[in-house]
C-alpha cells in the first residue's frame, strides 16, 4: 500500500518534533514572535495548543488521530493575521522540515495543505 503523508512525516513522533521546532522558530521570528511569546507565561495553554496542532496535522496527513481543537476560522478570528505573517509561518515550517531532513516531496505536500487553509487563517 502507498505510504501516506502521515507515514512519510514520521507519524506522530515526527510530527510532534516538527511542531516543537516550528513553535521554537516562531518564538524567534520577529514577524510573528509577538503572537507566540506571550504563551511562554501560559505553559499549560501552550502545551494544549501544540497538542491540538500535532493532532490537526496528523489527521490532515492521513493519521488516525482525532482533532479536538477549534476549526481554523474560529481559532484565528479576530487576530487579523496578515499575508506577511502567514508567509513567516510557512517559512518557519519549511525551515523546520529542512533541519529535520524531510525531502522535497514532503515539503511540497505540506505546502499544498498550508495554502489550502490560508483563507481560513488570514484577515479574519
Ligand atoms: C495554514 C496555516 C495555519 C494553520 C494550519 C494553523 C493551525 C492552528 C491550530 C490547529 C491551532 C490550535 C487551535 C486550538 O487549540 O483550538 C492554532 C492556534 C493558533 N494559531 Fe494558527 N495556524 C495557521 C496559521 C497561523 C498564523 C499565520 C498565525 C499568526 C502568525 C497563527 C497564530 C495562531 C495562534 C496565536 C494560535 C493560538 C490561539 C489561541 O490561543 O486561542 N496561526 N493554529
Amino acid at each position: 500500500m502507498a505510504r501516506t503523508l502521515y507515514n512519510r512525516l514520521g507519524e506522530i513522533k515526527g510530527i510532534t518534533k516538527l511542531v516543537d521546532d516550528v513553535v521554537d522558530l516562531h518564538m524567534g521570528n520577529p514577524t510573528i514572535s509577538p503572537r507566540f511569546v506571550p504563551y511562554r507565561d501560559q505553559p499549560d495553554r501552550l502545551r494544549l495548543i501544540k497538542q491540538h496542532t500535532v493532532h490537526f496535522f496528523c489527521a490532515g496527513a492521513g493519521g488516525p488521530q482525532e482533532y479536538k481543537g477549534r476549526d481554523m476560522v474560529t481559532t484565528h478570528k479576530g487576530m487579523n493575521i496578515s499575508e506577511q505573517e502567514f508567509m513567516a509561518v510557512v517559512d518557519d515550517i519549511l525551515e523546520a522540515m529542512d533541519v529535520n531532513n524531510y525531502g522535497d516531496e514532503e515539503k511540497k505536500d505540506v505546502l499544498a495543505i498550508l495554502y489550502s487553509l490560508k483563507g481560513g487563517v488570514i484577515r479574519l
